[in-house]
């Protein structure tokens, strides 16, 4: 039955899908990847057109050994994670209403406006490396800490696939962080489409992870972080950050609209100190 539903939502869909621009085209991508993902695990067919869309994932391009089925909840945190990057792109692409928020030397620019009720910040940089470089480095979360001062600790409690996961992550209690140490629940997935890449977030909970007594649980996201090459050919990228985050608690709102941006600044030093040093195994 759910196959049969797909092929025909599929036929009926074609021709819109083909004429659709921009983010439209995203989210059908997105949708696109959760069916490979039914269909890498024979949950269920796709017509030959499909093809065409360019839906395969990373890991279903690969051969499969012994692919493990994904669990019910694994797609829920999937479909999650989609979600979280669709809604967060959104915000992004929407080029109405930023204001300069602050602009560094070294080329990071900070915008914000006023989204739903909070005030989100969107950094946008040039980083000296290719998007996989960055995406190398960002993707392994367990150790970001090493090379990142604002985090005291990252765990994840999920993988979903390859492409998901559900983190816990700690900030540290460092002298410039004026709004104290949080902890964050989130899932966190990436997409690539041709060479762009894409790192959606947003929080989400966990029976087995309640927020704890010794931490103010925070919320960041939807957030995003979007990696393009740069078109001159040098292997450097555009880096787009879309910061949207309740940090909870009793502070002033001024206290939160200075804090966040700062970190965001901070954690772009970091990585580009990070990105300088290199691949390491
Ligand atoms: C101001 C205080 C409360 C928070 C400061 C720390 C902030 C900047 C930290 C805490 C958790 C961090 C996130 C943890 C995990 C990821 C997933 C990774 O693939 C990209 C970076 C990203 C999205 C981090 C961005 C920076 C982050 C949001």
């Amino acid at each position: 039955m759910l196959p049969a539903m797909v092929k025909l939502c599929c036929g009926i869909s074609y021709p819109h899908l083909r004429t659709m621009a921009g983010l439209q085209r995203r989210a059908i991508a997105a949708i696109g990847q959760e069916l490979a993902h039914m269909q890498r695990n024979g949950q269920t067919q796709l017509p030959t057109w499909t093809s065409h869309m360019g839906w395969q994932t990373e890991s279903s391009r690969r051969e499969v050994v012994n692919p493990v089925p994904l669990k019910e909840e694994e797609l829920l945190y999937i479909r999650r994670g989609h979600e979280a990057l669709t809604k967060a792109l959104d915000i992004v692409e929407d080029k109405n209403g930023w204001k300069t928020e602050l602009t560094e030397e070294n080329g990071d620019v900070i915008y914000s406006k006023v989204s739903g009720d909070r005030k989100v910040f969107r950094l946008e940089t040039v980083l000296d490396a290719t998007p996989e470089e960055i995406h190398h480095i960002l993707w392994k979360v367990e150790e970001m800490h090493q090379w990142n001062p604002s985090i005291k600790n990252i765990k994840v409690l999920k993988q979903a696939g390859p492409e998901t996961m559900v983190t816990h992550e700690v900030s540290a209690e460092t002298a410039g962080n004026l709004i104290g140490q949080r902890d964050f629940l989130s899932v966190r997935h990436f997409s690539r489409q041709e060479s762009c890449i894409y790192l959606g977030g947003a929080a989400t909970h966990l029976e087995s992870f309640p927020p704890q007594k010794s931490f103010v649980r925070a919320e960041d996201g939807p957030t995003c972080i979007v990696i393009e090459p740069l078109a001159d050919d040098t292997g450097r990228s555009h880096f787009t950050w879309l910061l949207n985050m309740d940090v909870k608690g009793w502070l002033p709102k001024s206290i939160v609209n200075q804090a966040l941006p700062r970190a965001q600044v901070d954690f772009t030093r970091c990585l580009r100190r990070r990105l300088a040093e290199g691949p390491t195994q």
